[in-house]
């Protein structure tokens, strides 16, 4: 078992069967991580299921409402390990209402295409997770 506190977060794409594009995020603040890129999402509170602290993660930081897809299941009991205080649970989601915007906790998004994927200062745990990602990726 991990006593590691559980990150839900998503790899939004335009396209959940053929994806050209992710959507990054840079985290402004705490300063340890500003300016860092992520997948946006946090940490899942007391009570509520991992795909509805999801849900209100992405409208609270993005503005947005998502479908959910397929979970990118992860090498470390299903999950990924992304410090020494964190697991990851990770799905491919695509907006389905709002434009996502940088609201709280980033202060930019960008959209990444196959061959701009690695262009960003991933944050490190998130380094394999787009390698990962990369694979089902194709040219815009
Ligand atoms: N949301 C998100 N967090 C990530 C990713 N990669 C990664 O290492 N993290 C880290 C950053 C944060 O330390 C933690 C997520 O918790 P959070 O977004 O609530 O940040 P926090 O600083 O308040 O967390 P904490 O250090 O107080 O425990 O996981 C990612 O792709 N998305």
């Amino acid at each position: 078992m991990s006593s590691r506190r559980l990150v839900v977060a998503a790899a939004l794409v335009d396209d959940l069967e053929r994806p050209t594009r992710l959507l990054a995020a840079r985290r402004s603040r705490p300063v340890r991580i500003a300016g860092r890129w992520e997948f946006p999402g946090g940490k899942v509170d007391p009570g509520e299921s991992a795909t509805e602290a999801l849900h209100r993660e992405l409208h609270e930081e993005l503005g947005v409402r998502v479908y959910l897809g397929d979970e990118l299941v992860g090498p470390d009991d299903g999950s990924w390990i992304i410090t020494d205080r964190h697991v990851m649970r990770l799905w491919r989601a695509v907006v389905v209402h709002g434009d996502p915007q940088p609201l709280v906790e980033h202060d930019e998004l960008r959209w990444l295409g196959a061959d701009t994927l690695h262009d960003v200062d991933w944050l490190d745990g998130d380094v394999r997770i787009v390698r990962a990602l990369a694979a089902s990726f194709s040219a815009s």
